[in-house]
Order: C-alpha cells, then sequence, then structure tokens
C-alpha cells in the first residue's frame, strides 16, 4: 500500500480507534527506551572504562618513573665509586646525604654498599671494619661460604638501618638472584620479594632491593666474565613496599584502588595493596612493568569513589522517561481507542434502534403519528398504517392536505378533543376511542392512546400516538356484552344457588339466589370466604378443596343455618373451570336446596324406627310368657317410641274400680301408683284423652301431675272391657301441631298392640291356671306338681340346698265315702285343701295328686323340721270339725310318707316313688302318722 493510503485520514482514524494500536506504540516505545538505555548506558560504561585505563597507565607510568628515579640514584652511586679508587665511610655518607632522597624520592629506606668478599679475605675485612671503630661488627649470618657479602655502608645509618650493617646479601637467594643479575648485567636489578632486614618486628612490610654492581676501575666488563671478575661489590636501596608505594600512590581515597604483585598475581607475591577487602570493582586491569630487569604486575581496580564520579543516572532516566511517556501515550491512545470505540458503538445502537424503532413503528398494527397539539391534529410523522385505516397516503396528511381531527365524526370532535386537551394539561397519556368517517363510507371505531412530548420548560411540544382500528373489537364486545347479559339472565333465572369459587374458596361471583338462600345480600357474598355460611366450615372448605383435587364433586352435602335459627340442608354440585391459557381458573357451584327433601328423609326414617319399635313391641308381646315380662317389654318399648316422655300404664284388676300401676318408663315417676276410674278422663269417655301444657281450660287427670308436662291417657280396652290405662307427658314442643299429631296417631298403635297383648297374656294365665289346678280343690294339679317339682330340684341341685316331698293320703276314705256319701267325701276333700294352702309357707308348693292323694313338698327344709311340721299338718286335719248338710261328720285322718332330696333321689319320679312308699309303710303301720323314706327303708313292710 503506498504510504499516502497508509497514512490517509480514513486509516488513521481506523488506527486510532483500535486498541491495538495504543498497545503497539506501547511496545514500540518500550523497545526504544530500552535500546536507548542499553546504548547510554554501554557508551558510558565504555568512558568510563576508557578513563579507568587512561588513570591506571598513568599511575603504572609514575611508578615505572619512580623506579627509575631510584635507578639512577644508584647510577650516582655507583658513579662514585667508578670516581675513586676508594669510597670512604665519610664520603658515602656526604654523598648520600647530599642527595636528600627523603625529600626528593621519599620511599627509599636508604642507600648502601655490600662489599663482596670471597671466603679467605673475611677475617681480614671483618677486622678492618671493627678497626674503624666498630668492635662488634661482624658479617652475618654466620656460617660456612665460599662467596661473601657484607653491607658496610647503609645511609642513613640509623633506626633500622642499622640491624643491616655486616649483613650478607649474598647468602639469601631471592636477593643473591638479583645480585648476580646485577653482577653479569652490569644493569640494575630489582629482587624478589624479600622481608628486609631493617624490620624489627613492627609494621612489618614485604621489601624488595634494586642492586647495581661496582666494578674495580680499570678492569674490562664487556663480557659477563669480565664483569664477574671484576665485582667490588654493589650499590642497592632496600624499600619497603607499602612505605614506598604509598609515597607513589597516595594514602587512598583516590579513582583507583592498587595492589602490587611480585611477578604473577598470588596472594605470597603481594608487596602492596591500597584497599583491604574484597568488593566487586566495576573496572579492574592488570598492567605488568619491567622494572630493573625484574616484572611486577599492578592490578588496577576502579574505586567505590570513582565508580560513584562515574555512575550516572542518565540510563535509567532514559528509560523511565522513555516508560513514562510511552504509558502516557499508551494512556492517551487506549481511552481514545476506547472511547471512539465507544462513540462508534453507540453510532450503531443509535443507528440500529433507529431502525427497529422504524420497524416497529411500521409494524405497530394501527398508525404511528405524531402531530400537533390541537385540533385538527396536523401530523409532523405518520406510519404507513394511516393508508390502512382510511385508503389516505402518509403522503398527504404530511403535506397538510388532511389532518387526524378531520377523519373525526362530527359528534365525536368535542369529546376528542377534551380528552387530549385534559391529558396535555394533567401531563399524562390518554386512551380514548371515537369514530372516524370509513373510506368505504360508513363508520368505523378506533382506539387512540396517545401522550404530550414536553420540553425543559415543562411546555408541551407536540403529540406521539397511535390509532388501531377497534371496529371488530366493539363489534365483539358487544356480542360479548349480550351474551353475557343473556348468560347472567339464565343465572339470574335459576332459583338454586349458583357460585363461582376461587381456588382459595373466595366466592369470585354469585347469583341472587344465593344470597336469598345463605341469608345475606349477594353483593356481600361476593369476595367474602365461601365457608364461613356453613354450620360446618371444615366440611365447606373440605368441599372446594374437592372441586379443585378432582375437577368436580357432585352432590356435597352442606346446611346453612339462617339467621332466623331455621338450618337449609344443600347439596352442592361443582366443577372447575379453566381460563384461556388452560389454567384452572375456579369453580362453577351449584346448590340445591334439599330441607324439605331432607325433612321428609327424616320423617320417614322415624316412621320407619317407631314401626319397627312398634313391630318389636307387638312381637316381643306376643313372645311374653308372663305379664311381668310383657311389663319389661312394654318398658323398653314404650321408651324407645316415646325417648322424651315419661310414662306409666296403670292396669285394672277384675273388675276392681282401682287401676294399679304395673309398670312405668322416662325419667320422671309419675305420681301415682295406682288411680281410680273416675279420675281418669280416658276411662270416663273409654277415649283417648290429651290436655295440653301450661295453664288451659282442659281438665286434667289427676295423675298427670302438673301443668309442666301435656298430658295424654289412652284406655286399653278388648272387646269393650277395659284393661286400663295408658298415661304418657310431653312438653309444650312435644304435644303441639304436627309433632302431637304423630304421636298421638303412634300412641294410639302401641296401645292397640298393648291391650291386644295384655288381653292375651290374661287369657292365657287363666286358661293356665285353669289346666294346672284341681277343679274340686283349688289346689295346683299333679301336672303342675311335676313342672314345680322338676323346676324346684333343678334350682336346688345349682344351690346344693335340700327339699322335702311328702305325699298325704286320706285314710279309709273308702269307708267315709260308703258311709256318708261321695259329695260328702268332696267336702272332706276341700277341708284338707283349706288345711294345705293355710299350711304351706314361702315357696311351699301343695297339689292334689290325684283321688285322695295330695302331695306337699318343702323346698329348702331340714328332716327335723320337716318331720314336726308334717307332724303338725297331720294334727291340724285330725283335729278338723266336719259337717255336711247340717250333720256332724266324724273326724278324718291322713297318713304322710316323707322322702328328702337329695337322699331318696333327684329326680321328680325317685323322690315321689320314695314318698310313696314311706305313705305305703305309714298305712301298714296303722295310719294318722307321717313316716320318713330313710325310716320306711329300715323297716320293710310285709305284704308291699
Ligand atoms: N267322694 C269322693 N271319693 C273319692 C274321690 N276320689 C276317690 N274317691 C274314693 O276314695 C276311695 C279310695 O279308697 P281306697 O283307695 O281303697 O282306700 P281307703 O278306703 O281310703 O283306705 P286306705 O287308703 O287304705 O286307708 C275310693 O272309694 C274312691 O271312690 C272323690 O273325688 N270324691
Amino acid at each position: 500500500m503506498p504510504p499516502t493510503e497508509t497514512l490517509s485520514p480514513q486509516w488513521i482514524n481506523s488506527a486510532l480507534s483500535r486498541t491495538s494500536f495504543a498497545w503497539l506504540a506501547l511496545g514500540f516505545l518500550l523497545l526504544l527506551s530500552l535500546g536507548a538505555w542499553q546504548y547510554s548506558a554501554h557508551e558510558i560504561a565504555r568512558n568510563n572504562e576508557e578513563r579507568f585505563q587512561y588513570r591506571a597507565q598513568k599511575q603504572t607510568e609514575v611508578l615505572v618513573g619512580r623506579m627509575h628515579d631510584y635507578e639512577r640514584v644508584l647510577r650516582g652511586s655507583a658513579g662514585l665509586f667508578a670516581a675513586s679508587e676508594t669510597v670512604s665511610r665519610q664520603e658515602w655518607r656526604a654523598y648520600v646525604t647530599q642527595l636528600q632522597l627523603g625529600q626528593s624520592l621519599p620511599g627509599i629506606l636508604g642507600t648502601g654498599f655490600a662489599m663482596m668478599l670471597p671466603k679467605s679475605a673475611l677475617s681480614a675485612h671483618e677486622a678492618a671494619i671493627r678497626a674503624e671503630g666498630f668492635p662488634d661488627y661482624r658479617v652475618h649470618p654466620a656460617g660456612e661460604r665460599e662467596l661473601f657479602s657484607s653491607i658496610i655502608y647503609l645511609e642513613p645509618v640509623s633506626g633500622r638501618n642499622l640491624l643491616a650493617f655486616g649483613y650478607d646479601m649474598y647468602a639469601e637467594p631471592v636477593r643473591r638472584e638479583a645480585m648476580d643479575r646485577a653482577r653479569d648485567s652490569g644493569e640494575p636489578a630489582l629482587s624478589g620479594r624479600v622481608q628486609l632486614i631493617q624490620e624489627n618486628g613492627r609494621d612489618v612490610q614485604p621489601g624488595f632491593l634494586i642492586y647495581l654492581p661496582v666494578y674495580r676501575n680499570g678492569r674490562p666488563q664487556d663480557s659477563v666474565e669480565q664483569r664477574r671478575l671484576a665485582l667490588v661489590g654493589f650499590v642497592y636501596s632496600p624499600f619497603r613496599a607499602f612505605d614506598l608505594m604509598r609515597s607513589i600512590f597516595g594514602t587512598g581515597g583516590g579513582d583507583l584502588e592498587v595492589e602490587v604483585y611480585d611477578d604473577k598475581v598470588q596472594p605470597e607475591n603481594l608487596l602492596y595493596a591500597s584497599e583491604r577487602g574484597a568488593r566487586q570493582a566495576r573496572h579492574q586491569i592488570d598492567l605488568q612493568p619491567v622494572i630493573a630487569g625484574h616484572r611486577w604486575t599492578v592490578r588496577f581496580r576502579s574505586s567505590a569513589q570513582f565508580e560513584a564520579d562515574t555512575g550516572s543516572p542518565l540510563p535509567m532516566m532514559i528509560l523511565l522517561g522513555g516508560l513514562a511517556f510511552g504509558g502516557f501515550l499508551f494512556s492517551v491512545l487506549y481511552l481514545n481507542a476506547r472511547h471512539r470505540q465507544g462513540m462508534e458503538a453507540a453510532a450503531a445502537e443509535l443507528a440500529r434502534r433507529r431502525d427497529e424503532y422504524l420497524t416497529l413503528v411500521e409494524n405497530v398494527p394501527g398508525t404511528v403519528f405524531r402531530s400537533g397539539l390541537e385540533a385538527p391534529w396536523h401530523v409532523q410523522h405518520i406510519s404507513r398504517g394511516i393508508e390502512v385505516l382510511t385508503g389516505e397516503p402518509p403522503a398527504r396528511f404530511l403535506s397538510g392536505e388532511l389532518s387526524l381531527g378531520g377523519l373525526i365524526v362530527a359528534e365525536d370532535r368535542a369529546e376528542v378533543a377534551a380528552a387530549v386537551a385534559a391529558a396535555i394539561a394533567g401531563r399524562r397519556s390518554y386512551d380514548i376511542a371515537y369514530r372516524i368517517n370509513s373510506p368505504a363510507g360508513g363508520v368505523q371505531w378506533v382506539s387512540e392512546r396517545g401522550r404530550a412530548w414536553y420540553d425543559e420548560a415543562g411546555k408541551a411540544q407536540w403529540l406521539d400516538g397511535v390509532i388501531v382500528d377497534i371496529t371488530e373489537q366493539k363489534s365483539a364486545e358487544e356480542h360479548l356484552r349480550a351474551a353475557s347479559l343473556y348468560a347472567r339472565s339464565l343465572i339470574e333465572a335459576s332459583l338454586d344457588p349458583l357460585l363461582a369459587i376461587g381456588a382459595d374458596g373466595t366466592i369470585m361471583d354469585a347469583n341472587s339466589a344465593s344470597g336469598r338462600v345463605v341469608g345475606v345480600p349477594r353483593e356481600t357474598l361476593i369476595g367474602s370466604e365461601f365457608r364461613r355460611y356453613f354450620t360446618a366450615p371444615a366440611s365447606a372448605a373440605g368441599f372446594y378443596r374437592q372441586v379443585f383435587e378432582l375437577g368436580y364433586v357432585i352432590d356435597y352435602p352442606l346446611a346453612i343455618r339462617q339467621s332466623s335459627g331455621e338450618q337449609i340442608d344443600i347439596l352442592f354440585s361443582a366443577i372447575i373451570f379453566r381460563d384461556e391459557s388452560g389454567e384452572v381458573a375456579g369453580a362453577v357451584a351449584a346448590g340445591r336446596d334439599v330441607t324439605r327433601l331432607r325433612r321428609a328423609q327424616l320423617e320417614l326414617e322415624e316412621t320407619n324406627r317407631e314401626i319397627r319399635a312398634l313391630r318389636q313391641m307387638t312381637d316381643l308381646l306376643q313372645a311374653a310368657p308372663s305379664l311381668e315380662e310383657a311389663y319389661t317389654v312394654i318398658r323398653n318399648s314404650m321408651d324407645t317410641l316415646f325417648p322424651h316422655s315419661a310414662g306409666a300404664c296403670f292396669m285394672r284388676e277384675d273388675d276392681s274400680e282401682q287401676l294399679r300401676r304395673t309398670v312405668f318408663w322416662g325419667e320422671a315417676q309419675p305420681p301415682s301408683i295406682s288411680i281410680d276410674v273416675g279420675d281418669c278422663w280416658a276411662l270416663r269417655t273409654a277415649r283417648t284423652y290429651a290436655a295440653p301444657a301450661g295453664p288451659s281450660l282442659v281438665p286434667r287427670c289427676p295423675h298427670s301431675g302438673d301443668e309442666s308436662t301435656a298430658c295424654l291417657c289412652i284406655p286399653l280396652h278388648l272387646h269393650e272391657q277395659s284393661l286400663g290405662v295408658i298415661y304418657l307427658g310431653a312438653s309444650a314442643a312435644e304435644s303441639s301441631g304436627l309433632h302431637h299429631e304423630r304421636r298421638l296417631r303412634l300412641a294410639n298403635m302401641a296401645a292397640d298392640s298393648i291391650s291386644l297383648a295384655l288381653a292375651n297374656l290374661r287369657l292365657r294365665d287363666s286358661l293356665r291356671a285353669q289346666s294346672l289346678s284341681d277343679p274340686l280343690t283349688g289346689l295346683f294339679n299333679r301336672r303342675f306338681m311335676e313342672e314345680t317339682q322338676a323346676r324346684e330340684l333343678s334350682r336346688l341341685s345349682r344351690i346344693s340346698r335340700p327339699m322335702a316331698v311328702a305325699m298325704v293320703d286320706v285314710d279309709r276314705f273308702k269307708d267315709f265315702n260308703d258311709a256318708f256319701g261321695h259329695e260328702a267325701g268332696d267336702l272332706v276333700l276341700q277341708k284338707i285343701a283349706g288345711v294345705m294352702l293355710a299350711f304351706r309357707r314361702g315357696m311351699d308348693v301343695a297339689c292334689r295328686y290325684g283321688g285322695e292323694e295330695f302331695v306337699l313338698i318343702l323346698p329348702e327344709i331340714s328332716v327335723d323340721a320337716a318331720r314336726e311340721r308334717f307332724e303338725e299338718f297331720r294334727r291340724a286335719i285330725a283335729a278338723l270339725a266336719l259337717e255336711f248338710e247340717g250333720q256332724a261328720l266324724p273326724g278324718i285322718t291322713v297318713s304322710i310318707g316323707v322322702a328328702f332330696f337329695p337322699q331318696q333321689g333327684t329326680s321328680s319320679a325317685e323322690l315321689i316313688r320314695a314318698a310313696d312308699r314311706a305313705l305305703y309303710a305309714a298305712k301298714h303301720a296303722g295310719r294318722n302318722r307321717v313316716v320318713l323314706a330313710d325310716e320306711a327303708q329300715a323297716t320293710p313292710v310285709a305284704g308291699t
């Protein structure tokens, strides 16, 4: 792409809109900053290195120059020897003192002369020096050597130098090497690292020496051999390395740190070090000057001061400046890009929304418009929907040729204008329906919703709204209203309750019949809880819950207690209904008032119950074996039939005028236990008699108690024969109206049943009595005796009690009959029966066994007591005074045989047989006596 295109405004705009451009710029600036930083740092380091090396070179040159100076001093000293045959001690001192080496060349320890001595000359030499005034002089160290050297001059002669006087340096290898080199070369020779003899133990330092040979004057010195032969001795200077170097390099604190090594850099070779410590220096260089034929290594290192002086903040400033600028530029570009992106997105969103809005507006069912605030509402914008609505294109409205107001039918315009004006004034939206002239020539309904737009000052500027054709909706509403009215009238036409119930049990709607049945206005029902109107709210709640669970319920019984106290029984049926979405919206419940039906049912059930009880009473009475049991049946049955009534049955005995209360029922006991026939109105009138409760002109029977109860008396009779009366008491409620009628009818039916049953029982008792009694004597007959005896035996065996059975026979009755006639005999039998009845006690039974035989049964009696009583009876018979037809009859006697239960038997037949045997024994024993069965057995009777 050509550069012009690359840098075109569009490209720049596009680039500035991308955050990647900002990142790119940031990266570029970072690289640039790093490059500049590296370059400047490198340049500065290089300059410093050059400066450092320069300084090291200079220092080395100073060192070498200083050492040359020392060489020159030695050459001068050698020259002193060359100029003279001999150099005396004084001359040497004068010469050295003149040099003022301490000031001019500080660092030198001294300048001396060592003489070479063969072994043979040693003693003479020592003697000669001693002779000079040094009596202690001797060459040292002592030892056997071929060649000696001895320091004989050393100036200044003071301090440490005194120690060197007479010292044989040639005896020490390092020094000897330098001395040999100097001798052979004729040049100054620097020794290796030594400890000087002058070191006296304080501030011991490394040292070295420079030797220059002194040859005998006049001797050839061209070759090594010649020089060896010509050698006299050496002028030399000893140096304490630290002192010397300090004088050269200063006392430290400079730019450089210096270490001087003898030859190689090794710790044992160290001659001098300006600093102690192992700081890592930034610059370092080793230089190796050769001094007097001997190589040193001088190590220079940049000092902290040098590094501080040469350190420059510029690279860091360049880096930081670059970073800061990069960051700043990045921020500007990034924020700018984001801002541009935001702007572009907002512009795109705006465009999208505008498109959406236009799409929405055009798709809104109806016509969307913006118009003036007042009639006739000329439009500023209007959607294409207007053409569908009116048949007129939007352009005609936009041009002002047509207006919205012009569409409205004349009768509705004022109303529309008023609604719009009110909405504008009230700053709210309006929603109105009105009619417009249809393009087809008719009228159509539209709905218009709109709202004014207000400026910041609150002044309405225009109307925005939408107009929708609602002609069909209006028509549907009309139909719906008609249908609704029809449905309502149907619902209201129902005489039974119809309700709509929500799932929460709230009544949503109810017809008027509902209000009528419940006893509250229909409006009160709607919105209230369904269950609250029922006697059993929980059951009512159960009803609608069941409806919503099952979907429907049929004939659910509920009851309403009206304010009057009357209970209405309703059968509810209900089914759920759903809304348009299929969700259950509620339930429609229809109630059916079944109160009358229910009452009829209850009445029927009551009647059935009564009939059942009546029939049961009748059946039981028919089956009752005795009057007593019949009265028990009557009491229980009357209690069941008339549960709230006390009552009693009064029975007439024979033709007596008094009635005895035979049974009563109910909680309240009737006051009388007997009544006279004349006291009861029912008995007097022979018909049912009723007297109400409370004060009344109707007289009450005296036996009916006080006025609190109603009195109902029903005569019991059969075939004109009065049997008695039934009395029934009742409360005022029970004795009124229909209840009374039912009660009366039921009581009469009960009385009829009771009359019949009691009459039957009486008749049966009478017949029975006849069948069991002897007509002549009135005593029980043999049949009764056998029944009774069997029953008594069963009872006594259960309770383990005895019984006596006596057979009584009239003595010689045949003779009596024959003498006085049969009728007189009957009279006798009747008289005996009378005695027996009088004799009888408690549960004793007397009966005529047959002919002139009688049986007496005495339950629960001992043998002795029985004997005594039968004796008494026998005597009573014998004492009878008999008379027949005015004629006295002779007395009669009876014989009595007695058997005992259980001694003589456990059955009726066994006992009778035993008694009969005893009777037979009594007859044979002479009659008119009592014989017990065990006595009869003991005394066998002849002829039996
Ligand atoms: N008058 C009368 N006599 C009766 C009746 N029943 C039975 N007799 C008589 O009673 C008599 C019984 O007589 P027997 O059984 O021979 O004995 P007895 O004459 O009483 O003599 P002993 O019993 O041995 O003392 C008979 O003559 C019967 O006719 C009755 O109902 N009336």
